[in-house]
């Protein structure tokens, strides 16, 4: 794959960006664009990337990275629309927004590759799910999955789960964060210090990681084994049950999956 260009440089902008730098894509092959002028400088100083504007995106990338908020997609699909044809490559990260969407304000035939990434992209351990449009051949797709491939893992899913995924995955590093916060308040009450609580529930979560990704035991059966009879593991899980931990989180991502769907409806015709 040529030159990538990234239209909107923020979060997960910058965490493609990045990975990509460090999965090796040489920083000339790499554009962005960004409408705050010091936030383009300090990105181009963090990466030796060029900051540009649509119209040169446009002409020198074979790829454009939607990455704005889903709110922001109009008035840069407008000026997008004049700048691309059938030879260009859209792929669009954006939460809830269907390949439709962009093929109604696109001229005809321009490949889309709508994309559900999450921001472990940084260190290389992204999910991503891939879905195509209309136009968008399986060339197209294996382009967009080896960039993806290059920044963590990659998994091909029906369009029609995109709202699913994004609540799950794309939201997902967001769950884990709030769950290790917690987790480190609750060392604070028992009276540990804040470093000591950080590096244990830190280390804990990277070590459950580890265990997980190997994939050879189910987590229910990673999590028994941690259970000893009349033991103190039994004693915490009695309570994350009673309150109901495990229905909050099904209601959590149920609710994500949700507003994605809403994001998308916002922009129907
Ligand atoms: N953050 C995440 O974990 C994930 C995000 N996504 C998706 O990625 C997209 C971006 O999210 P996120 O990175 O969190 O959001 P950010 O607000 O951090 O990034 C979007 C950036 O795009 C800029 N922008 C908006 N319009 C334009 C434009 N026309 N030209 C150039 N730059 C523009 C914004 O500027 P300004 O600051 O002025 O608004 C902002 O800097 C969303 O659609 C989201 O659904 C997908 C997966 C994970
Ligand atoms: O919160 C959001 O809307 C974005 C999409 C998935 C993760 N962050």
């Amino acid at each position: 794959m040529g030159t990538i260009a990234v239209l909107g440089a923020g979060k997960i902008g910058e965490a493609l960006l990045s990975g990509l730098i460090s999965g090796g894509k040489p920083a000339e092959e790499l554009l962005f664009t960004e409408r705050h002028p010091e936030r383009a400088a300090e990105l181009t100083e963090r990466y030796g990337i060029a900051s540009v504007g649509v119209a040169e995106a446009a002409k020198r990338a074979e790829v454009l990275v939607v990455a704005v908020k889903p709110q922001d997609i109009e008035p840069l699909l407008a000026e997008l629309a004049p700048l691309v044809d059938s030879g260009s490559l859209v792929v669009s990260l954006c939460a809830g927004l269907p390949t439709t969407l962009y093929e109604r304000k696109l001229p005809d035939a321009v490949p889309v590759v709508r994309v559900m990434p999450n921001t472990p992209m940084l260190v290389g351990e992204a999910m991503s799910a891939v879905s195509p449009g209309r136009y968008a051949t399986a060339e197209h797709v294996r382009a967009v999955e080896d960039m993806l491939r290059s920044v963590g893992k990659v998994v091909e899913v029906p369009e029609a789960q995109q709202d699913a995924v994004t609540a799950l995955s794309g939201s997902g590093p967001a769950y884990f964060f709030y769950l290790v916060e917690a987790m480190i308040d609750a060392g604070i009450l028992l009276g540990l210090p804040r470093a000591v609580a950080e590096q244990l529930i830190v280390q804990s979560a990277v070590g459950a990681a580890k265990m997980l990704a190997q994939g050879s035991e189910h987590p229910v059966l990673l999590r028994e084994a941690v259970t000893s009879p009349a033991g103190t593991t039994i004693n915490a899980i009695r309570e994350l049950e009673r309150h109901g931990v495990r229905a909050a989180l099904l209601a959590a991502i149920e609710a994500a999956r949700d507003r994605s769907v809403e994001l998308g409806k916002a922009h129907e015709a």
